[in-house]
């Protein structure tokens, strides 16, 4: 399924982080709607190409999350491009993407391109001390921040990132009211089927990362479980 409005599910896999071929095997037939291939340290082109055609052995979608135009390659079936909407530094919300596009621009497939506004709101994750987020927000300004997303940048995902923490259900629920076309994405902390189920009831796909790698069984039951 190509059709990112359609998915309920995704799990994020680090290139930086070992995966054994089979737990890879597991997380890439768990039925989940796509794999996206993205961190915050250490992305290189030698481990995004190393996991992108260890992935490629199977059907499910696979998709580049850009953190780093070192490490961009060919191959993959989207590319992802977060632009963190709660930065305090130009560089994080343009200027990344504007020196990447000035060396891409011309071999760009602009249709594998997906751009992802980002709200990050766990002070205490690396993306967040990376790109500068001012993470102490309230609901209203987060649902601001969703509303700018949607109805002037008309970007096609809003990314509540919670990194590595459970996220305030309250926040996913009242920025989901928000929304009408721009889909809803949230991810941080997701560790069990329950907590998979309860973010889904609100946002339109679940990000499971980090339990994929502590366990393994558990990051699988969170597919069924929001399905
Ligand atoms: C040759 C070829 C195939 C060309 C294709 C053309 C193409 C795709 C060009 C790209 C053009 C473009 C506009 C690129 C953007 C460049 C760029 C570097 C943008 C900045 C991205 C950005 C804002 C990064 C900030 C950090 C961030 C939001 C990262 C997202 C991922 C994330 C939050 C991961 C979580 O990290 P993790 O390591 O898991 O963290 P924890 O420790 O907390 O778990
Ligand atoms: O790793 P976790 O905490 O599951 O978060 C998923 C994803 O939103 C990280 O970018
Ligand atoms: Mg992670």
């Amino acid at each position: 399924m190509y059709d990112i409005n359609e998915w309920k599910h995704v799990f994020k896999l680090d290139p930086d982080k070992e995966i054994s071929d089979e737990d890879l095997e597991k997380i890439c037939e768990s039925g989940t709607d796509g794999i996206i291939v993205g961190g915050s340290d250490n992305i290189t082109e030698d481990n995004v190409l190393n996991l992108m055609s260890r992935i490629r052995r199977y059907l499910i979608p696979c998709v580049l999350e850009v953190s780093n135009a070192e490490a961009i390659i060919p191959g993959f079936d989207l590319y992802f491009i977060p632009t963190v909407l709660n930065s305090s530094s130009t560089r994080w919300i343009i200027d990344l993407h504007h020196e990447a596009v000035k060396e891409f621009g011309e071999i760009m497939n602009w249709e594998e391109l997906i751009v992802e506004g980002y709200c990050i709101l766990n002070p205490d994750c690396k993306a967040a001390t990376l790109a500068d987020a001012k993470t102490d927000l309230s609901i209203e300004d987060v649902v601001a921040y969703a509303r700018v997303a949607e109805n002037m940048f008309h970007l096609p995902i809003f990314y509540l990132e919670y990194s590595g923490k459970l996220g305030d259900i309250t926040v996913v629920e009242q920025t989901k009211k928000a929304l009408t076309s721009t889909k809803l994405f949230y991810g941080g902390g997701i560790t069990s089927a329950e907590e998979a189920k309860n973010f889904a009831q609100y946002a339109d796909a679940v990000v499971v990362g980090n339990i994929i790698y502590t366990d393994l069984n558990a990051a699988l039951q969170t597919v069924e479980a929001v399905k």
